[in-house]
């Protein structure tokens, strides 16, 4: 890490400390099964990223009990998906949903998964839950979401404050709903009560790209889903620092994918692997 104490710059060395390395003791399930209820009618494309970058970051099993008819979708794409229910490790809940439209028996089967206590990343149309979840959760908000989850709290909290001052503003959030708060931007800034706050950087601009932050939420699920007895060890070091490293490895796979030309979130998905093996390697 570099930097004030205050904001310390993620680097590469930080986040190889945070790959779970396959043992030969290892099976798929001691590996860890993450959770994956995303996507929607609407918007079935982001559980086909969030998905497609959870198994590329390495899992033992992905367990996908979202909507079914995007489940279909999804198996299309992955074979190796589950669909399941059963017990997982971690939970990532809301890429491409919308709480508005949020259905009751969807509603019961997300309070079911919050009520497991197990590590979770929240993202998207699950935003909202942010109070409701009982484990030790991130949640990943761009700056107009973050806005939305703190106008209710602070009138203060506007588009423009947050961008002016991200970094303070995760803080506030952290706090507020006693959460990780992974807040996305061209700098991503991870903030959690008690700890240190991170800064990651150098992401190129072409992620600015349609289902980028979906990608982002299935590299951290696969994170949260491998390191539980890191997490359930010591918390409030390792959230926000798989919060930081899958921010990072996001970036880093972004930069393979571009080659210095344009992405498409699949890409960046597809090259997650690279980024895992090259962080390894130096
Ligand atoms: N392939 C997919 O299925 C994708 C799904 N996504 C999902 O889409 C949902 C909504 O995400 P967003 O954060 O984009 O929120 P919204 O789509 O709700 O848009 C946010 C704001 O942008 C404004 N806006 C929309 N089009 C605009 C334009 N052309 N110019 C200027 N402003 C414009 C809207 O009025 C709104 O205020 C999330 O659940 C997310 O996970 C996205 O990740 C994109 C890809
Ligand atoms: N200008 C930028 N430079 C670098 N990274 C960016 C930039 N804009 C957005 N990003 C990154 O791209 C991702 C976009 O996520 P998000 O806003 O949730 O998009 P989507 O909802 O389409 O998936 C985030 O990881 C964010 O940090």
């Amino acid at each position: 890490m570099t930097g004030s104490a205050e904001r310390l710059i993620w680097t590469a060395e930080d986040a190889r400390e945070w790959i779970a390395v396959p043992t030969a003791d290892d099976d798929k399930y001691s590996r860890g099964v993450l959770g994956v209820i995303t996507g929607s009618h609407d918007y079935p494309g982001a559980a086909v990223l969030g998905v497609e970058a959870a198994a590329r970051t390495g899992v033992g099993m992905v367990r996908y009990t979202g909507p079914r008819a995007v489940g279909g979708i999804v198996l299309a794409r992955r074979p190796e998906i589950v669909t399941q229910s059963g017990r997982v490790q971690a939970w990532l809940i809301g890429s491409g949903m919308n709480a508005g439209r949020r259905t009751f028996v969807l509603g019961g089967e997300i309070q079911q998964a919050l009520a497991q206590g197990v590590p979770t990343v929240l993202d998207a149309g699950a935003l909202d839950l942010a109070p409701d979840a009982t484990g030790p959760t991130v949640i990943t908000p761009h700056a107009r979401e973050l806005a939305e989850l703190l106008s209710p709290r602070s009138t203060e909290a506007t588009l423009d404050a947050i961008r002016a001052d991200a970094a303070t503003w995760a803080a506030r959030a952290a706090d507020e709903f006693a959460v990780t708060v992974l807040l996305k931007g061209s700098t991503t800034h991870v903030a959690s009560p008690g700890s240190p706050s991170y800064a990651v950087t150098d992401a190129p601009g072409w992620l600015a790209t349609a289902g980028t932050g979906d990608v982002l939420a299935g590299i951290l699920g696969a994170l949260l889903a491998t390191n539980t007895e890191r997490i359930a060890r010591d918390p409030a070091l390792a959230l926000p620092a798989l919060a930081a490293t899958a921010s990072f490895l996001h970036s880093r796979a972004a930069d393979l994918a571009s080659g210095g030309g344009p992405i498409t979130a699949l890409d960046v998905a597809e090259h997650v692997p690279a980024a895992i093996a090259a962080l390894l390697r130096d």
